[in-house]
C-alpha cells in the first residue's frame, strides 16, 4: 500500500484488505514530496512546462483531474460555507488532505463527532465518508431494474465480465481525508490553496457602520496566511467580500512580507504595519476569488450541482495558472463548462450583485403585493403570468413578509456602501431602497395583523409557524419571524407562540434571550414568549396564527416543483449504472440516492446500501450534545432532517382549537384560503 501523509492516528484498519477483496488496492493519496514547507505543489504545479498541455478526455463533459498538484488545502472557517464546501471537496478529491479550522473550538468538536454543527440534508453522509472513511465494496454493474440490459450499453458488452462494462465493480477504501482542527496557523502552513471562509457580516460601529462590511475575521485572517502559508501557495476568498478585497489581501500580505526598509520607501503611510514581525522576504502568493452561491436547506444539492463555480483572478500568467490549479479542483465533479474564469474584481462584485438582483426580486414582487392588496388583484397571480416570460423568469417571485437570512440584506449593503464609497449616491440609494422595501413589507404585516386585532394584542395569544428564515433549515439568522416577535412584544400580548418543525426549542429560547437582551421575554422566566416543540399546543386558543416560513408541512397548497435547479436533473432518480469506468465519487453518491429512494422502507440499514460506513465517533459522557438531545429530544441543530416526518398539519384540528373569529395570515404564501374557509377560518394573504 502507498504511503499515507495522514497522520496514523487517522488511518483506519478497515479490514477490507483482510478480506481479500482487493488485493491490489493501493492508496490513492500523494505524498507531498519533502515536507519542506518552503515547497509548494500548487506553485510548481503552476511552473511545470507541461501545464497547459490539454487534458485528456475520458467523460463527455468531466475532464480527469490530475491531483497530484495539489496535496493539501486547508479552509479557514468551519461554518455554514467553510464546512460543506470542504467536505464537498474532500469528498470528491480523495487523494487531497482537505483541513478545515476555525478559531471555534466548540464548533471543530462538533465537526469532529456526530452532532453536526449545522444541518443539511445529505451533510452528515458526505462529512462521514470523508471525515471517517469508509470500507471497500463491491457493486453489481448492472442497472436494478436490468430488463433490457443490452440496449442500454452501447456495444452489447454488457454482460461480459471482463469487458468494459464489467458485472461488478469494485470500489475502493477510503482512508479519511477530511480533518477538522483548531490549529489554524499550523494547518495554513501546510496548505498548497488556502480558502478563507470566514465571517463578513455589516459593521455595527464605527466608519460605515450599518452598511460596509466587517472585515475583521477576514482581515485576521489574511495576516495569519501572510505569516504562515508556505510560498507560493494560493489564497482563495470564500467570503462574501467587497469589490477589490484581493488588491487589499496583496497589500495585508506585502506588508508582512516586505522587509521594513523598502515598505518606508514604497508605502510611508504603512510604517506600522511594517513594524509587524515575520517579514519573508521574496514569498509570493496569488490570491483568487472565487464566491460561493449556496443556499441555505440545499447547501450539499448547490455544491455536488452547481449552476456555476466562479473564479476570478488578475490576468497575468501566474494568477491565470492559479485559477487553473483551483478549476481543476471542481472538474473532480464539476462539468468544465460551469466552471467561469474572471477577472478579480468582477467575481468579487459578482457574488454581491447576483445576491443583490435576488433580493431585488423579492423586494420587487413584494412592492406589488402591497398594490395588489388595495386593488383586487392577485399577486401569485401575476407572478405566474410574468414568470412564463423566458426573459423574466418564474423564480424568487414568490410574496411574502421579505426575505431574510444572513446574506441579502448584508451583501446589498455592502453594495450600497461601495456605492456610496465611490460617490456614486444615486447608485447606493438605488439598492438601498431594497432592503427599506423588505422591511416596509415585513413591518405592514406585522401592523395588517395588529389591526385586524382591533389594534391591541393585550391579552392575546398570536402564533407564529415558523422561526427559520426559509424552510428546511435551522439557520435563524436575520429570520423575519424574530422581527414581527419584536413589534408584538411592544404591543403586550398574552403570549406569543412559536412553532418550527427543524429549530430546537431550547436553542431558539437561548438565541431570542440574547438577542433581545431581555432576562425576562421567555414564559418560563415570566414574558410572553413560548418556544412549543408541539404544533398543535402552539396553536391551542390562539387569536390569530401567522405562517412565517414556508415549511410544507404548513402547506395547504402543493408543494412547489424545484424542476429547474441544476440538482434535480442529476436527482431525478435514474440508476447511474451500467459505469464504464471505475465508478467516480459523484457516481457512488448518485446511486445511493437512487438505491434509497427507490428501496422499500428499511431495506438498507442506517442508510447505508454499500455497508461502507464505518463506526461513527462515539461521544464521551460529558456530551453537551447528548446531554440537549436527553433534554430536548432533538439536536442543537435542528430537526430539519430529510427522513423526518412530514406531517402535514391537521388543519381541521387546529380549526377547533382556536378562538374565534379564527384568523390565519398567512406571510408565504403557502394556504388555500377557500380550504380553510370550509373549516371556519378566515385567510388574509400577502399580496391578496
Ligand atoms: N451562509 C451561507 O449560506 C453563505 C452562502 C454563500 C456565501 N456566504 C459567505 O461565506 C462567508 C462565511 O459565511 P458562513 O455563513 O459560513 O459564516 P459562519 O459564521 O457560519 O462561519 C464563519 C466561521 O469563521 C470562523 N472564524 C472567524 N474568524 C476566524 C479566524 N480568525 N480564524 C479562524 N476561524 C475564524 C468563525 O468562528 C465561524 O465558525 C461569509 O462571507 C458569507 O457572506 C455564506
Ligand atoms: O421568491 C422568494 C424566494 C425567497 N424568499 C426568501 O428569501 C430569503 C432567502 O432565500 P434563499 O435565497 O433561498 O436562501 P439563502 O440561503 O439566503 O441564499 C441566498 O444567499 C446565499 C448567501 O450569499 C447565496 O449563496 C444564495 O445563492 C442566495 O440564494 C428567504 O427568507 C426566503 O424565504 C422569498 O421571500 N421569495
Amino acid at each position: 500500500m502507498a504511503t499515507s501523509f495522514l497522520p496514523s492516528s487517522l488511518i483506519l484498519t478497515t479490514g477490507v484488505e483482510d478480506s481479500g477483496l482487493f488485493t491490489d488496492v493501493a492508496s490513492t493519496a500523494p505524498t507531498t514530496p519533502d515536507r519542506d514547507l518552503s515547497y509548494s505543489m500548487a506553485l510548481s504545479a503552476t511552473l511545470a512546462p507541461d501545464y497547459e498541455k490539454p487534458l485528456p478526455l475520458d467523460r463527455a463533459h468531466v475532464s480527469p483531474v490530475k491531483k497530484q498538484y495539489v496535496s493539501r488545502i486547508c479552509c479557514v472557517g468551519a461554518g455554514y460555507v467553510g464546512g460543506p464546501t470542504a467536505a464537498v471537496i474532500a469528498y470528491h478529491n480523495p487523494d487531497i488532505l482537505v483541513t478545515v479550522v476555525d478559531k471555534n473550538e466548540e464548533r471543530i468538536r462538533r465537526w469532529n463527532s456526530k452532532h453536526l454543527p449545522i444541518y443539511e440534508p445529505g451533510l452528515a453522509e458526505i462529512v462521514r465518508i470523508a471525515r471517517d472513511g469508509s470500507k471497500g465494496f463491491r457493486l453489481p454493474n448492472e442497472p436494478a431494474e436490468n430488463d433490457n440490459a443490452d440496449s442500454r450499453t452501447p456495444h452489447g458488452a454488457y454482460n461480459r465480465r471482463n469487458g468494459p462494462y464489467s458485472t461488478e465493480k469494485h470500489v475502493h477504501y477510503r482512508i479519511p481525508n477530511l480533518i477538522f482542527s483548531d490549529k489554524v496557523s499550523e494547518s495554513i502552513s501546510a496548505a498548497d490553496i488556502v480558502l478563507i471562509a470566514v465571517n463578513t457580516p455589516t459593521k455595527s460601529r464605527g466608519v460605515g457602520a450599518g452598511s460596509a462590511t466587517d472585515m475583521t475575521a477576514f482581515e485576521a485572517v489574511t495576516k495569519e496566511v501572510a505569516r504562515h502559508a508556505m510560498p507560493g501557495a494560493i489564497i482563495v476568498e470564500k467570503s462574501t467580500v467587497p469589490c477589490r478585497t484581493a488588491e487589499f489581501i496583496q497589500k495585508t500580505v506585502s506588508w508582512q512580507l516586505l522587509s521594513p526598509k523598502s515598505l518606508r520607501e514604497e508605502e510611508p503611510g504603512q510604517l506600522m504595519t511594517s513594524q509587524m514581525t515575520n517579514q519573508r522576504p521574496g514569498v509570493y502568493f496569488e490570491i483568487l476569488s472565487n464566491p460561493e452561491f449556496l443556499s441555505a436547506g440545499t447547501a450539499v444539492k448547490d455544491l455536488m450541482h452547481p449552476d456555476r463555480i466562479l473564479i476570478g483572478s488578475s490576468k497575468t500568467p501566474s494568477g491565470l495558472r492559479a485559477a487553473d490549479t483551483l478549476a481543476r479542483i471542481y472538474e473532480a465533479w464539476v462539468p468544465r463548462s460551469r466552471i467561469i474564469k474572471t477577472n478579480v474584481y468582477s467575481s468579487e462584485l459578482a457574488k454581491l450583485v447576483a445576491n443583490s438582483m435576488l433580493a431585488q426580486r423579492i423586494s420587487s414582487i413584494n412592492s406589488i403585493s402591497a398594490i395588489c392588496e388595495k386593488t383586487g388583484a392577485d399577486v401569485s397571480e401575476i407572478a405566474e403570468s410574468i414568470g412564463c416570460d423566458p426573459r423574466i423568469g418564474d423564480k424568487f417571485l414568490k410574496a411574502g413578509i421579505g426575505f431574510g437570512g444572513s446574506c441579502f440584506k448584508k451583501d446589498i449593503l455592502s453594495l450600497v456602501y461601495l456605492a456610496e464609497s465611490l460617490g456614486l449616491d444615486e447608485v447606493g440609494e438605488y439598492w438601498r431602497q431594497v432592503v427599506k422595501m423588505n422591511e416596509y413589507q415585513r413591518d405592514r404585516f406585522s401592523r395588517r395583523v395588529i389591526q385586524r386585532l382591533n389594534n391591541t394584542l393585550a391579552g392575546k395569544k398570536i402564533t407564529l409557524l415558523g422561526y427559520a428564515f426559509k424552510a428546511n433549515t435551522s439557520d435563524t439568522r436575520e429570520s423575519p419571524a424574530f422581527e414581527i416577535i419584536k413589534t408584538f412584544l411592544e404591543e403586550g400580548p398574552r403570549q406569543i407562540a412559536v412553532y418550527d418543525p427543524c429549530c430546537n426549542p431550547e436553542v431558539v429560547k437561548t438565541e431570542i434571550k440574547q438577542l433581545l437582551k431581555d432576562r425576562t421575554a421567555l414564559e418560563e422566566d415570566g414574558g410572553p414568549i413560548a418556544i412549543h416543540p408541539n404544533v398543535y399546543n402552539a396553536c391551542d386558543h390562539s387569536d390569530a396564527i401567522l405562517i412565517t416560513t414556508e415549511f410544507d408541512e404548513f402547506r395547504s397548497t402543493p408543494a412547489e416543483s424545484n424542476e429547474s435547479h441544476p440538482s434535480s436533473q442529476s436527482s431525478r432518480l435514474v440508476d447511474p449504472r451500467p459505469f464504464y469506468d471505475q465508478p467516480s465519487p459523484m457516481d457512488i453518491f448518485l446511486l445511493q440516492k437512487y438505491l434509497l429512494s427507490t428501496a422499500p422502507a428499511g431495506r438498507y440499514p442506517n442508510d447505508d446500501p454499500f455497508k461502507r460506513y464505518l463506526p461513527e465517533p462515539g461521544c464521551p459522557s460529558s456530551c453537551p450534545d447528548c446531554s440537549l438531545i436527553r433534554t430536548s429530544g432533538l439536536p442543537a441543530a435542528g430537526n430539519s432532517d430529510e427522513n423526518r416526518l412530514r406531517e402535514k398539519l391537521d388543519w381541521r384540528r387546529i380549526s377547533s382549537c382556536m378562538k374565534k373569529p379564527k384568523l390565519l395570515f398567512d406571510g408565504k404564501g403557502i394556504i388555500d384560503a377557500s380550504e380553510l374557509a370550509l373549516l371556519g377560518i378566515h385567510v388574509e394573504s400577502v399580496g391578496r
